[in-house]
C-alpha cells in the first residue's frame, strides 16, 4: 500500500517510514497508511510557512474570505465520504462523523465571516493632538497539535482562524487518525491555499509534536489533548517565550435535582456521558443526584441504557460505537476495575461479542460512588460515569466544584432558580442547563478553568485573541 505523503510547501513530501490504521470496528480491515514525518520535516514545514508568511500575512481579506468560504462548502459537499472515513478511522458512529464534518463545514464559513469584519479601534488619547489606533496583527508560524477524538472539527476550529489572521500553520494531527486532516489540507490546496501557508507533518507526538514545540521560529502552539501531555508543551512554551493554548481533560458534573424532568434529564445524560463512547473532554462522567430522586434516576438509566446499541460505527442501528484505540480500552477496563475495587457497584461495561473483532464495551455506571474515588477524579475517557449521590442542592453543588478541572457542568432541574444559582456558582466554562454537557455550537467561546485549559478561548470571535497580536500606535496629528 503507497502511503499518503506529508504535504509541506504545497507538494506531496515522503517521510521516513509509514503507519497503517485500522477500524477499531472491524480490526481485520485496513483504513489507510500514512507516511511517518520527523524532526527535519518539522524544519522543512516550518520554513515553507516562514517564507509564505510576507504575503500571506498582507493578503487581502478578500482571498482569505473566498478561500475558507470555498473550503468550507467543500466540506460540506464532501461530507458522505469524509464522515465515513472519520467513522472507519476513529470509530464514532455515522451521524457523529456525518455531523462533526458539517460542523468543520461550518467553522470555516464562520471564519471566512470573520476575515472581513474589521477587528481595529480608533481611540483619543490623553494627550492634545494624539491619536490612538489599536489593530491586530498576524502572530507568525504556528504549530498546531490535534488529539484523536475530534479527528476534522478539532483541526478545522484551530486551521481556520488561524488562515482568518494571516497567519501560517504547520499542523501534526494524532497518529491514530491522520486521514481526515489530510483529506482537510489536500482539500485546501485543490481550493487554491498557496504553497507553505498550510503545512501537514504527520508522525508520533513525542518526534513531530516535540519538534515542532522546539522550534525556535513557531510563534504558537494550539493543543488539545491530554492533561500530562499539555502540562509538559505549557512549561516548554513559556521557557522558550512561545504563545500557547491547550484544551485538556474535564471530569465535568452533571448534576440531577429531586425536581428534575426525566425524560429530560436521563437522554441528556446518556447523550452526555456515553454518546461518542464518553471520548469528548466535555463528556460527563459524575452523576451527581439528590437523594429524593436517586432510585427513580438509576432505574431509568439502566433501562434507557438497555436499549443503546453498541456495535460497528456503520452500522445504522448503531447508537454507541467501538472505543477507539486498544490503549484507551485498556485504560478504560483497568478504570472499571478499579471502581470495584474502591467499593463503588460496577453494573455494566462488559466487552462485547460481535461478528466484526472490534473494541466493543457497553457503558458502565459506577453507583453509589463517592467523590473522591480515583474513578471519579481521574478523566477516564470512556463510557464509563460515576453516580454519586448528593443531600440537596447545595451538597450538589459542592461536589460539582470539588474538581482540578472545570471544562463543563450541566444542571437537571424545573427549578429556575436553582438553575440559575447553579449558572452562577459552578466553576466551569461552559454550563448547561436541561442539556447534555458535551455537544457545544461552533461559533462562541470554547474552554474551561483550572488543569482544563490554558490560555485564551478557542472557537466564534474569541478566538481572535490567540491567532492575533495587539499592536497599539500613537500618531501625532496636531
Ligand atoms: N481534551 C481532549 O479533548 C482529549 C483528551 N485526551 C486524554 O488523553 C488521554 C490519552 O490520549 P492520547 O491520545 O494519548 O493524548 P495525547 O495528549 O498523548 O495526544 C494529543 C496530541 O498530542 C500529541 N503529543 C503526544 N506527545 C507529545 C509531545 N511530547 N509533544 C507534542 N505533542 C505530543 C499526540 O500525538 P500522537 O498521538 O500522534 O502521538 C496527539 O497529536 C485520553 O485517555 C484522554 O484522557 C485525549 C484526546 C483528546
Ligand atoms: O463537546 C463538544 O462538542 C466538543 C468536545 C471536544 O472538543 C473534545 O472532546 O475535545
Amino acid at each position: 500500500m503507497t502511503p499518503l505523503s506529508n504535504i509541506v510547501d504545497g507538494v506531496a513530501t515522503p517521510g521516513q517510514g509509514q503507519r497503517v490504521t485500522y477500524n477499531p470496528s472491524n480490526l481485520d480491515e485496513v483504513v489507510g497508511c500514512y507516511t511517518q514525518g520527523g524532526a527535519e520535516d518539522v524544519a522543512a514545514a516550518v520554513d515553507a510557512a516562514q517564507r509564505a508568511l510576507p504575503s500571506w500575512s498582507t493578503a487581502s481579506p478578500q482571498i482569505r474570505h473566498d478561500l475558507l468560504l470555498r473550503v468550507g462548502a467543500r466540506l460540506l459537499a464532501e461530507r458522505e465520504e469524509i464522515g465515513r472515513l472519520l467513522s472507519r478511522e476513529e470509530g464514532k458512529t455515522l451521524a457523529e462523523g456525518l455531523a462533526e464534518v458539517s460542523r468543520a463545514g461550518q467553522i470555516f464559513q464562520f471564519f471566512a465571516g470573520e476575515c472581513l469584519r474589521p477587528g481595529g479601534q480608533l481611540l483619543p488619547s490623553v494627550r492634545p493632538s494624539v491619536d490612538i489606533e489599536i489593530t491586530r496583527e498576524p502572530v507568525g508560524v504556528i504549530g498546531l497539535i490535534t488529539p484523536w477524538n475530534f479527528p476534522i472539527a478539532i483541526p478545522a476550529w484551530k486551521l481556520a482562524p488561524a488562515l482568518a489572521w494571516g497567519n501560517c500553520v504547520v499542523i501534526k494531527p494524532a497518529d491514530i487518525v491522520p486521514g481526515c486532516v489530510h483529506a482537510l489540507v489536500r482539500i485546501l490546496h485543490e481550493e487554491g491555499c498557496p504553497p507553505g501557508v498550510v503545512n501537514l507533518v504527520m508522525g508520533r507526538g513525542s518526534e513531530v509534536g516535540q519538534a515542532l514545540v522546539d522550534h525556535p521560529a513557531v510563534s504558537a502552539i494550539s493543543f488539545t489533548g491530554s492533561e500530562g501531555v499539555g502540562r509538559r508543551l505549557i512549561a516548554a512554551c513559556g521557557a522558550g517565550l512561545k504563545r500557547v493554548q491547550a484544551e485538556m481533560g474535564g471530569k465535568n458534573p452533571m448534576v440531577v435535582l429531586d425536581d428534575a424532568d426525566l425524560d429530560v434529564a436521563v437522554p441528556a445524560c446518556i447523550n452526555a456521558a456515553f454518546f461518542s463512547t464518553g471520548q469528548r473532554c466535555t463528556a460527563a462522567s459524575r452523576f451527581i443526584v439528590t437523594r429524593g430522586i436517586y432510585d427513580a434516576f438509576v432505574a431509568r438509566m439502566k433501562a434507557d441504557l438497555s436499549r443503546q446499541f453498541v456495535g460497528n460505527a456503520l452500522d445504522p442501528a448503531t447508537t454507541i460505537g467501538p472505543v477507539a484505540s486498544s490503549s484507551q480500552l485498556q485504560s478504560d477496563l483497568d478504570y472499571i476495575a478499579l471502581a470495584r475495587e474502591e467499593g463503588a457497584a460496577v453494573w455494566g461495561g462488559e466487552l462485547l461479542d460481535r461478528p466484526d473483532r472490534g473494541y466493543y464495551l457497553f457503558p458502565a455506571l459506577f453507583l453509589d460512588a463517592r467523590n473522591t474515588m480515583r474513578v471519579a477524579r481521574e478523566e477516564i475517557f470512556g463510557p464509563c460515569a460515576a453516580v454519586i449521590i448528593a443531600d440537596d442542592f447545595d451538597h450538589a453543588l459542592t461536589l460539582a466544584n470539588d474538581t482540578e478541572f472545570g471544562l463543563s457542568a450541566g444542571i437537571c432541574t424545573t427549578s429556575l432558580k436553582a438553575a440559575s444559582a447553579f449558572r452562577k456558582s459552578v466553576k466551569a466554562g461552559m454550563v448547561m442547563v436541561n442539556l447534555p454537557t458535551a455537544g457545544v455550537d461552533y461559533h462562541v467561546p470554547f474552554g474551561g478553568r483550572n488543569a482544563s485549559s490554558f490560555g485564551s478561548r478557542e472557537q466564534g470571535r474569541h478566538a481572535a485573541e490567540f491567532y492575533s497580536q495587539i499592536k497599539t500606535s500613537y500618531v501625532f496629528c496636531g
